[in-house]
Order: structure tokens, then sequence, then C-alpha cells
């Protein structure tokens, strides 16, 4: 189980609370002006109900104490008032559930928006990589939909109530000018402690939270599919449950402590509410009795002493509600104000045509962590195939990450010919790039989206990248190219080696001066990996190729191979050379060789 963090300051979360709202409310507002001015009107008529709804109590009872006394009383026109109290309590409610689905809705898609203009704005990765972001963007991908949604709700509600305690109090001046007053300061203590109530559950909620993901993940664990096949070999729910159990009570133990403790804090200030509630009860009935009140004036002073305190306690509580969701929007902002190394250039220089790729000096680490490459020099020059070998952890695929602009190194420069890529428009460049990743993404989209992904569809160069990445042959058997992909909207499921041919098809499909394979027949059984090698001779031809790759089988296609060790490139020449020269490459080659020959299903 992890360490408690430190405790927060409780006032800093309602400090942090009012900075949040200070910043998600004028958005709201900018979304839809006039639906929320609307909106906010309608809230306040709303707020106004009980008020109205007290003072014609006491008009009626006065009314009819009057009428027994032989005066006249207007029935109509306080039938009336009933009757328009009502139905503005009535006509509020349905405007506010409409007004606030179309302000909602707005404001949900300024939010998407505005958090997909973001990524926009991040052309590298080192945003998205770090771990400062990594499980808020999930958060915020998930919370987007519906966040917006709840905080305007608890505004409209918070308004509601603040306006509807303060109209009661106003009623109250019916009683005597001074009576709000009073009402208001013997509600003040009750109110401060519910709020510190409140206060001390948000920020223990708050330092919990890392606790919190601890929880959501094994259940997680527990139930996603997944991981369902290893959950199941090595027999994990009893251990997974014990966890939940015991990380669950120990959070409830010290939530229930906490409630608990300052629930007795809240007693004191309900017992002087109650005192002030008393003297004030007790002073009306004197007054009334001596005639110096209506019997009225009486029955007001105690619905409203009653509802004023109920009120308060609502603003009490939906202050609480807009804590929770101003910490999905404190998490929102930060993302939204992060700000990236990766520049793209104010004024870029233009991408030269095929261009030789330079590393001059390169060192990189990433964020907080040791160098992954130190002093590399390389030059790739246009039209070569470059195979680049190391162990896992050599810093190979950070070095594509390098030449894509996912990230600027730390020291030294990447650059094409002369021109520094951090020149370069990072857009303009990439569109000259094909790549398939290690980590290749598998969207949940129909074949063809999965190649064209958004660009003109040219059926040549279609069948050429379905040919060439050996996913052709799988067409018919998946159904043809619109037949929708993945588990998620139902679709075709393929395989592992499947979905990496679709990624190649996909990278073959941009006419991409260079090309950039990181493992890619990783997944491929024997026949298609032999075919993609084929195909990959021929497609390579004219452009330049990068080719990462532990199967030192494909290395042989390669005009050069660069070994890579502990993020320095020790060994650069071509297959005989390196061989010849007897060093790490030599040693690889000759494992993977004896490997083969010992077991012919296994090549190099
Ligand atoms: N986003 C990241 N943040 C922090 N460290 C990272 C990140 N990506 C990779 N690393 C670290 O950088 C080092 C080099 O990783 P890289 O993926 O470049 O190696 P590789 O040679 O491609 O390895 P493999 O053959 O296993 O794919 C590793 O120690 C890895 O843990």
């Amino acid at each position: 189980m992890t360490g408690l963090p430190p405790r927060t300051n409780s006032h800093e979360t309602t400090r942090e609370l009012l900075r949040v709202l200070a910043r998600a409310l004028p958005r709201m507002f900018r979304a839809a002006p006039a639906l929320v001015v609307a909106l906010a009107l309608t809230q306040v008529v709303s707020g106004l109900v009980p008020a109205a709804s007290v003072l014609i109590t006491k008009w009626t009872i006065d009314g009819l104490t009057r009428l027994v006394a032989g005066e006249s009383l207007n029935v109509w026109l306080l039938a009336g008032a009933w009757a328009g109290a009502a139905f503005l309590g009535q006509l509020t409610g349905v405007l506010v559930t409409i007004l606030q689905g179309y302000v909602a809705d707005r404001y949900s898609v300024e939010t998407i928006t505005a958090l997909m203009g973001k990524m926009a704005d991040l052309p590298g990765l080192d945003v998205v990589e770090d771990a400062r972001f990594h499980d808020d963007i999930e958060l915020l991908h998930t919370g987007a939909r519906f966040r917006p949604l709840n905080l305007l709700a608890t505004v409209i509600g918070l308004t509601r109530e603040v306006v509807a305690a303060l109209g009661l109090a106003a009623s109250l001046l019916v009683v005597g000018w001074w009576v709000p007053l009073v009402v208001l300061l013997g509600m003040i203590p009750l109110t401060r402690a519910q709020v510190r109530l409140r206060e001390a559950g948000w920020s223990l909620t708050i330092q919990r939270t890392q606790e919190a993901r601890e929880l959501m993940y094994d259940q997680r664990v527990a139930l996603r599919h997944e991981y369902a096949k290893e959950v199941r070999l090595y027999d994990l729910i009893p251990w997974l449950s014990g966890r939940y159990r015991r990380r669950a009570e120990a959070y409830a133990r010290e939530m229930r402590d906490m409630r608990n403790k300052q629930a007795y804090g809240v007693l004191p200030a309900n017992a002087l509410a109650l005192a002030v509630s008393a003297g004030l009860f007790a002073y009306a009935v004197t007054r009334a009795s001596s005639g110096a009140m209506t019997v009225g004036a009486v029955v007001l002073l105690v619905q409203a002493l009653a509802q004023v305190r109920d009120h308060l306690l609502g603003v009490t509580e939906y202050v609480g509600m807009s804590t929770e969701h101003a910490r999905w929007f404190s998490k929102y902002f930060a993302f939204l104000d992060a700000q990236p190394h990766v520049h793209a250039p104010a004024v870029p220089q233009p991408v030269p045509a095929r261009p030789d790729l330079v590393l001059d000096g390169v060192t990189f680490a990433y964020a907080g962590g040791a160098p992954v490459l130190e002093d590399v020099t390389l030059t790739i020059p246009y039209g070569q195939t470059v195979a680049v070998v190391g162990e896992n952890g050599a810093g190979k695929s950070t070095l594509v990450k390098l030449l894509l602009r996912y990230y600027d190194p730390t020291l030294g420069h990447v650059r094409l010919n002369g021109t520094d890529l951090r020149e370069v428009d990072p857009r303009a460049w990439r569109s000259r790039v094909a790549a398939v990743f290690q980590d290749f993404a598998r969207f949940e989209y129909a074949v063809r989206d999965n190649i064209l992904l958004g660009a003109p569809e040219d059926e040549g160069r279609l069948r050429a990248a379905l040919d060439g990445s050996g996913f052709g042959d799988n067409l018919n058997r998946v159904g043809g190219l619109d037949v929708r992909l993945g588990q998620a909207f139902g679709g075709a499921d393929l395989s592992g080696g499947q979905w990496q041919k679709l990624a190649t098809a996909r990278a073959l499909y941009r006419d991409a001066d260079i090309l950039v394979l990181d493992e890619p027949t990783a997944a491929l059984d024997p026949r298609a990996e032999h075919e993609v090698f084929e195909q990959f001779m021929q497609l390579t031809r004219g452009r330049t190729a990068l080719l990462i790759t532990h199967r030192l089988a494909s290395v042989l296609m390669a005009d050069r191979i660069v070994v890579l060790k502990a993020g320095r490139v020790i060994e650069d020449g071509t297959h005989a050379s390196l061989l010849a020269r007897g060093g790490e490459y030599a040693t690889f080659w000759r494992l993977q060789a004896e490997k083969y020959q010992a077991d012919p299903a296994v090549r190099p």
C-alpha cells in the first residue's frame, strides 16, 4: 500500500476551486452568452419563488384574520398570487432543463474542441508522453463529455440556493428591518462549520486520488478482457480482490473518522443557530400576543427561518459538488497551459528535396531521465537503406522519434541537408515520411479508412499498398475494404500479424520519400515476412529507408548497418565489413546463425 501523501490545507482546496471557477465560468458564458444570461435569470426567478410563497402565506393568514374581523378580502388576488408563484416555480423548472441542455451541449463541444486544438498545438510527444499528463489525458478524455454539464448544473443549483436563501432572508424585513441581519449572522457559524466539514472531505479525496486510481486499476485488471488470459493463468482474482478490499476499507475508515470528527464540530454551531431562531420566535410570539405583530408575520418567520437554513445547507452541498468537477477542470486547464518543448517554427524553412538525414552530435534524455542517446553522429544519404540494430533499450526507437521530430535533441542537431529540423514545419516534414511503428495504432475504423485516414482515395495506390503489405491476401477472409474493425464497435478482429500488415499498408499508401520501419515483421509468419522483404526491396528503390530490427536476416537487405549500444553508435558499415571486424554485430550474427543451424525452423 502506498504511504499517505502530505496533507493539503483545506483552504487551499477552496482557493483552487475559486481559481478554476473564475476560468471555467467565463468560457461557459462565451460558449452560449444569450442562453447563459437566460439561464441565470431563470434561476434568479426560481430562487425568489420560496420567498414569494412565504409572503403569500402571510398575506393569506392576515387577510383571513381581517375577514373574521369583518373586513373585506380580495380572494381572487390571493388565488392569482398563489397560482402565479406555483406556475413560476414549474415554468422555471422546465426552462432550466431545456436551457441547461442547450448550454451544456455547446460548452461540451467547446471543451472537447479546445482539447483537440491543444493536441494540434503539440507537434511533439514531450507533453503527451510526460508522466504528469499521461493519466490525466485519459481522465480528460473520459470526463469531457459530462463534466461541463455537471459543472453547469452545480453552478445553476448554487445560484438558485443563494438567491432563495437571500430572498427568504429579505422576506423577514416585514417582521423587522434588523431581523434578516440577525438571522444571517446566526447562520454564519453553521454555514462555516458545514463548509469546513466539506473542505475536509474534499482535501481527503484529493490526497487519496493516487490511491483511488490504484483501486480503479485493480478493478480494471480483474474485469477487462485484455488481462483475462493472464488473470486466469495466474489465478489473480483472489489476490486482486483481497488488495482491493483492504485498500477500499482503509479509505472508507479514514473518511468515516473524518466525517464523525467534523460532524461533532457542527453541533455547537447548530445550537447557536437554533438559539437565535428560538429567540426570534419568542420575540415574534410576544409581539403578536400584544397585537404589535400579525399572525401571518409569525407564520412567515417560522417558515422562513426553517427554509433559510435549508437553502444555506443547499449552498454548502453545491459548493462541495462543484469542487469535484473543479478538480477535473483544474487538470483540464493544466493540460491547456502545458508548455511543449517541441514548437513549430514561426517562419518555417522549406523541407529540402531529397534530403540527406544528418545527426550531428545528438544527445537526448527523456524528461528527468539519463541520456538515452549520447553524441550520435550519423549521415544517411538520400536513397540509402540503413538498418539500425542493437539490444533492447539501446535507443533505436528513440532515434526514430528524433528523426520525426517528436522530440528535439537535448544537445546537437538533426538536419535535413543543412537545414535544422527545428526550422521546418513538422507537418510538412512528416508528410514526406511513412512509418510503421513498433507500437502501431489499431484504428477501429473500416479497413479502407484504416489505410486512407482521410486522404483522397486512389485505386491504384490502394491496390499497391494492399499488395505491398501482404494485407491484400487477407482481405477476402476479413470481408473486404468496408468491413469495420475492432471490438469497440462489434467489428471484425484481426490477428496481431494482420494488424501489422494493415499498418504497413497505411504507410505504403503515402507516397513518401523516407520510409521508417520499426520491427516491421515482428508479428509476421515466415511466408509473410519473406513477402514483405521482397516488396520492401522494391519500395525502397529511390527512397531513403530506415529499418529497425532484431531479425538479422532483414538486415541483409540494407546498404549499411548501424549498431547502437547504450545510446552510442558503436559500429557502422556493410554486413561484410562488420562481420570481418568481428565486433558486436558479428557476435549477434553468429548467435542467430547458430540458433538457425540448431533448429532450421528458427531463421536468423
Ligand atoms: N517516453 C519515454 N519516456 C521515458 N523513457 C523512455 C521513453 N521511451 C523510451 N524510454 C527509455 O529510453 C530507452 C531507449 O528506449 P528505445 O525504445 O529507444 O529502445 P529500443 O532500442 O528501441 O528498444 P527495443 O529494442 O526494446 O524496442 C529505454 O531505457 C526506455 O526505457
